[in-house]
């Protein structure tokens, strides 16, 4: 579903800031992988989003979506097609607008299709419909605009947003981080129910290594640019944390010096 051809970024190149954030990353992900990716302060992770989301053009290397080269599509055009969920759950939003106008926006992105002003029972049920999947409440409260909601109900919705038209691929990162336990708990838990059901494919940044070996098929962790462990199948079935700290250890010859990591 995606393949990543040696692809590297250089931040400010030829400067004393030159900044080498990407070095010959390759990747392939088959149709419905949910990879989750750790790694230290600075290792490239959120580039790597970047990169792929279109946010910044890779300086070498390609990336193919479900067949597509997609390497220098406008970032605008890749959206269609790519979910994306940041820590802040401020972004992805619009505050002013209610839930059913974000949702019915998301939906038009998605469809190209045009919802006008008079929103259509149909499209309202449908928008219901999801809304009642996430079991918040929020069906019943589709006039709120999305300001007044809490970060975890607002990072809800906009996970429902990205995933109302089924993305090609769903780029999540750090997308609980800013919730509180209990919070974080239930959106990773959605997460994981419509990743599930809609087979999404899906790379998810997280700084907590148990959340890490215990969503998805797949554990990538990066360092100085790098991908530096692969973890899938049966090693990954019988990795534990510190199993993969010490794996990091020797990969990296470094311990894993991040304050932020979380190991359980
Ligand atoms: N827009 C930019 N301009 C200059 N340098 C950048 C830019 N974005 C990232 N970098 C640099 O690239 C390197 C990788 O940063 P990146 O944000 O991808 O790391 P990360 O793994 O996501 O880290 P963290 O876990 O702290 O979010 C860092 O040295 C960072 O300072």
């Amino acid at each position: 579903m995606l393949t990543l051809n040696g692809i590297s970024k250089t931040f400010h190149p030829g400067t004393v800031n030159e900044r080498a954030a990407l070095k010959n990353i390759s990747l392939h992900l088959q149709p419905g992988d949910f990879v989750t990716i750790i790694g230290s302060n600075g290792a490239g992770k959120s580039t790597l989003f970047n990169m792929i989301s279109g946010n910044f053009i890779v300086d070498s290397g390609g990336i193919i979506l479900d067949g597509q080269d997609i390497t220098f599509m406008k970032e605008h055009k890749r959206a269609k097609v790519i979910g994306r969920l940041f820590q802040d759950p401020l972004k992805g939003s619009a505050p002013s607008m209610t839930i059913e106008e974000n949702l019915a926006l998301a939906y038009m992105r998605g469809t190209g299709f045009k919802i006008g002003f008079g929103m259509q029972k149909k499209e309202k049920n449908f928008f219901r419909e999801k809304l009642a999947q996430l079991d918040l409440g929020l069906e019943d409260r589709m006039k709120t605009k999305v300001g007044l909601l809490s970060g975890g109900q607002r990072q809800a919705v906009t996970l429902m947003m990205s995933t109302l038209v089924t993305p090609k691929l769903l780029l999540l990162d750090e997308h609980t981080a800013a919730l509180d336990p209990a919070t974080a708990e239930k959106v990773l838990q959605i997460t994981k129910e419509i990743v599930e059901a809609e087979h999404i494919t899906t790379m998810m940044i997280t700084h907590n290594i148990q959340s890490a070996l215990e969503l998805g098929n797949r554990t990538i962790m990066m360092d100085e640019g790098k991908i530096i462990l692969d973890i899938k199948g049966k090693e990954r079935e019988g990795m534990t944390t510190e199993k993969l700290l010490e794996c990091f250890k020797k990969a990296s010859h470094k311990v894993l010096d991040n304050d932020r990591m979380l190991l359980a």
